[in-house]
């Protein structure tokens, strides 16, 4: 192969070119020229590109050959140089395979979000661990706030504090249904499920989604808790169309391959967002997908080290949860609903600083 000071000096030679004219048509000055054809010197990027104009050499290709040498000659007396090499191979293979391409992908705005969840995160982390007291109060409250907002999603109309009263009091409340009070017990004890897979180290797989929402319908629903469908359904309101039940198979096995090969490129909270989205839009159970999406997505969220997200179940939120999942299915955009889960984590994030 040959040098860099190899291929210079014989374009300069292939073009007919003695010294004083290859100094015309580069502006490099001649001592330099004549350096760098012998190998004494380096050339700086700048030269590289005045050489390439003046031979008519391939930018892309002299500079290729340019950082071969650039690193050879930062690493060629180090010890582990070999090491050193296969370390920065695998560092430019992540970026350039995956998390290079991922982020390109999102808007500015979506990226500006980020970077501001990303340094509340870090603040949140500083705060950790919490202990005692301070920790078990927290968390009775956002788990119960969390329990009430998406079980208000799906129509449940216990008040917040009735909420508290049922999981925390076990106290039921007069005039509300049986299934009310389990939906909410239910879902508290879904979300202590999430807390622990994440103490243990679990990660997000498909023997989880299955726990979760049988948890989710334990008791109200026993024929279909823990299990896909097996009929067509719609999603009320939607124009989006659940795929027929017997591709769920297929797609429920594509949604793992998918978070597998996504779970280390893509930057966490798009990941939930993802995760969440995918699994509602594919509506692989007869009830509680919204439910289990919003649990998926907190299970993501707080195993890489963010608080619950906490979609809210008013009129004027759950329209716009709604609304950005439509622009997902129907438009193929999904830069609203990242928007809405960011804003949500960032939110919750918040809340907890303010806290502690
Ligand atoms: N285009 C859409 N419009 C409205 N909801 C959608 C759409 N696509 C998916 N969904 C999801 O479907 C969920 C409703 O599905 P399902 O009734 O099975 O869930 P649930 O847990 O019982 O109720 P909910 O999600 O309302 O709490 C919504 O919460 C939302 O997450």
């Amino acid at each position: 192969m040959k040098t860099l000071a190899q291929i210079l000096q014989d374009a300069r030679e292939q073009k007919s070119l003695t010294l004083k004219e290859a100094v015309m048509r580069t502006g490099v000055d001649a001592g330099l020229i004549s350096k760098i054809e012998r190998g004494k010197r380096f050339p700086s990027e700048g030269n590289l590109k005045a050489f390439s104009e003046a031979y008519e050499l391939r930018l892309d290709a002299l500079k290729k050959q340019w950082l071969v040498e650039k690193v050879f000659n930062l690493v060629q007396y180090e010890e582990q140089a070999s090491e050193i090499l296969a370390l920065a191979e695998s560092r430019v293979e992540y970026l350039a395979g995956a998390k290079a391409l991922e982020f390109s992908k999102l808007s500015a705005s979506v990226l500006a979000k980020l970077k501001e969840v990303d340094q509340l995160q870090v603040q949140w982390q500083q705060k950790r661990p919490l202990i005692g007291t301070q920790l078990q109060k927290m968390q009775e409250y956002f788990h119960v706030a969390y329990t009430y907002e998406s079980n208000r999603i799906e129509g449940n109309t216990l008040s917040l504090q009735e909420t508290h009263l049922v999981i925390n009091e076990g106290i039921t409340i007069g005039g509300k249904s049986m299934k009310e009070h389990l939906e909410a017990i239910n879902h508290a004890e879904a979300v202590d499920f999430v807390e622990e897979l994440v103490k243990g180290g679990v990660d997000f797989n498909a023997r989880t989604l299955m726990e979760l929402h049988y948890l989710v319908l334990k008791g109200i629903d026993r024929e279909n808790a823990g299990k896909f469908r097996s009929v067509p359904v719609r999603i009320s309101g939607s124009e989006h169309m659940p795929p027929q039940p017997y591709l769920l198979g297929k797609m429920m096995e594509d949604y793992f391959i998918h978070y597998n090969s996504h779970k280390t490129s893509l930057h966490p909270v798009i990941l939930a967002a993802e995760m969440h989205e995918r699994l509602v839009s594919v509506h692989p159970f007869v009830d509680g997908n919204g439910r289990t999406s919003r649990l998926v997505m907190n299970l993501i969220l707080v195993s890489h080290g963010f608080t619950l997200a906490n979609l809210k179940g008013d009129n004027t939120s759950r329209l716009a949860y709604y609304k950005a999942l439509e622009s997902v299915q129907v438009n193929n955009d999904p830069a609203p609903f990242y928007e809405l889960v960011i804003d949500a984590v960032k939110d919750s994030l918040q809340q907890h600083l303010d806290l502690v």
